[in-house]
């Protein structure tokens, strides 16, 4: 087969003269392009450009620029997989069929290693195939080392070089190649997503929103599972802590389930908040409770902590403001079969310590003997607000004889200062009227973003709070309290969430 060849331009280039060379499939084209380390062609039939050919001119230096999306996509905003297709001119080896398993073992070093693309492809001749081999190690039978020529003569190959025409498509790259070769260049690409369920999240940047839909759509086609990806269309600052979405690709469909910890939860994403980067805590929690220990979940959700815990057989009182959390968390007790474990309640968070917590407490008390070992935790995970509910426990139990089994609170807070732990321990006291210097641990539960961390604060609750108030504190919900938390206090694991 014959194809015309336009040089024109690259021959400029590359310092030759300007010309048309009529070429044959397969000729070697170093001998044309000088030191130019990648030829590329524009293979014109008749009078159309009918492909991009993208080739080493000679052994080239590692470099990934051979394997990019062709140039011609930059700053396409709809999808159009057909340009992405791109040829590839690869060096390749003639082997016997049978032979081929043990020689590509022997030559693993030098064959093609590029994901998603076959390294061994048919002549059209049942006896042989061809290997490709990796452009940037042999282009020319010189380029084998000693021992590769001993295995070559050992299975009786010609070590001349073939060339292998192979055409690249949208399928043989990855979301981030695409990305980086559309957006324009010098840009972030993507700013990371989440999964949850079928649906990815992501929360794109300005530049990145002209392309938002071609983004949706490269996301979803790389990533097996996923038939939905939304965009954050605002901050999370309502009382629920969802956020405003809009669906990029896929199915406008959000009712997400996922596994947490080896539980299942059903929600819809839409209307409820869900973390899939809070697995870790919610299981650092459950780990320190045991069988029989009551539970006071106040900012539930749709139950990470609360149905875990009613696994495990504790006894779980649950909350949550949202009727939509309120109504995922009742069916995913159903779900996961601990629905008679657990007591749900949706109400405001301070209602809900003022009036089921406080009772239910109560009546815990009036059965537990000051031997038992059972534990009673309070967990608050509402990172923006939860420290302003800690005075609702002040004088809670006011009217009952003290008992000396107290609840620990774990009470999750975001901090913007340079020493968190102080600060949160700082607000903690204030809300709480009572130092908690020697009686509390810190734990940095997640960095949310530059200069803002996640930190959970568990105490127990001081029986003079409870009881009576801490008369040293009253009236200093302003004051900062006299004596902080070191900071080598503070229990860091900080590992992938
Ligand atoms: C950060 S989410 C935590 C959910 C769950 N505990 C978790 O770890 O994924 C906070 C939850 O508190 C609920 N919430 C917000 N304000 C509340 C309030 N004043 N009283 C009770 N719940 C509230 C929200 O609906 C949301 O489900």
């Amino acid at each position: 087969m014959r194809i015309f060849v336009s040089l024109t331009k690259i021959w400029r280039n590359i310092g030759l003269s300007a010309s048309a060379k009529k070429l044959t499939t397969g000729q070697h084209l170093q001998s044309l392009t000088g030191q130019s380390s990648y030829l590329s062609i524009l293979c014109i039939s008749s009078d159309h450009i009918t492909e991009l050919i993208t080739m080493p001119a000679h052994k080239p230096e590692e470099d990934t620029d051979l394997y990019a999306a062709p140039a011609t996509v930059r700053g396409m905003t709809q999808l159009n997989k057909n340009s992405f297709r791109k040829k590839l001119t690869l060096p390749a080896l003639k082997v016997k069929t049978d032979e081929i398993n043990k020689v590509m073992k022997s030559l693993k070093n030098v064959a093609l290693k590029r994901p998603g693309l076959k390294r061994v492809v048919d002549l059209g001749d049942e006896a042989y195939k061809l290997i490709l081999l990796d452009p940037f190690k042999i282009s020319s039978s010189d380029s084998f080392d000693a021992s590769q020529k001993m295995i070559l003569k050992n299975y009786n190959i010609d070590a001349q070089i073939h060339r292998y025409d192979l055409t690249m498509t949208y399928e043989n790259f990855k979301s981030e190649e695409i990305l980086k070769a559309v957006l324009p260049e010098g840009q972030d690409v993507t700013s990371g997503f989440s999964r949850v369920g079928h649906i990815v999240h992501m929360n794109l940047r300005d530049h990145q929103l002209p392309y938002k839909y071609l983004i949706g759509q490269v996301i979803m086609d790389k990533n097996p599972g996923i038939t939905s990806v939304v965009n954050k269309t605002s901050m999370i600052d309502n009382a629920y802590r969802n956020f405003q979405m809009e669906v990029l690709a896929g199915e406008d469909n959000m009712i997400a389930k996922v596994k947490e910890n080896n539980i299942t939860y059903e929600f819809d994403f839409s209307k409820v908040y869900w973390n899939p980067r809070l697995g870790t805590e919610h299981d650092r929690i459950v780990n320190l409770l045991k069988p029989g220990d009551v539970v006071y979940d106040v900012f539930a959700g749709v139950g990470p902590f609360a149905i875990p815990a009613a696994k495990k057989k504790c006894k779980v009182i649950a909350n949550d403001l949202n009727p939509d959390s309120y109504k995922w968390l009742v069916h995913n007790c159903k779900v996961n079969k601990i629905d008679k474990n657990v007591e749900i309640f949706n109400l405001d968070g301070r209602e809900f310590i003022l009036g089921p917590l406080k009772d239910n407490l109560v009546k815990q008390y009036e059965v537990l003997s000051s031997k038992d070992t059972t534990s009673i935790h309070v967990i608050m995970n509402l990172p923006g607000m939860a420290v302003e509910f800690l005075d609702a426990f002040r004088r809670l139990l006011k009217d009952q004889n003290p008992v000396n089994i107290l609840p620990t609170v774990h009470c999750y807070s975001f901090s913007k200062s340079d020493k968190p732990a102080l600060d949160i321990q700082q607000r903690a006291e204030n809300f709480l009227g009572a130092s908690l210097e020697g009686h509390c641990s810190i734990h940095l539960v997640r960095n949310v973003s530059p200069n803002k961390e996640m930190m959970c604060i568990s105490f127990k609750i001081p029986a003079e709070v409870l009881y009576n108030d801490c008369p040293a504190m009253e009236d200093s919900a302003e004051e900062p309290a006299p004596k902080r938390l070191r900071l080598d206090e503070i229990s860091a694991s900080t590992g992938p969430q």
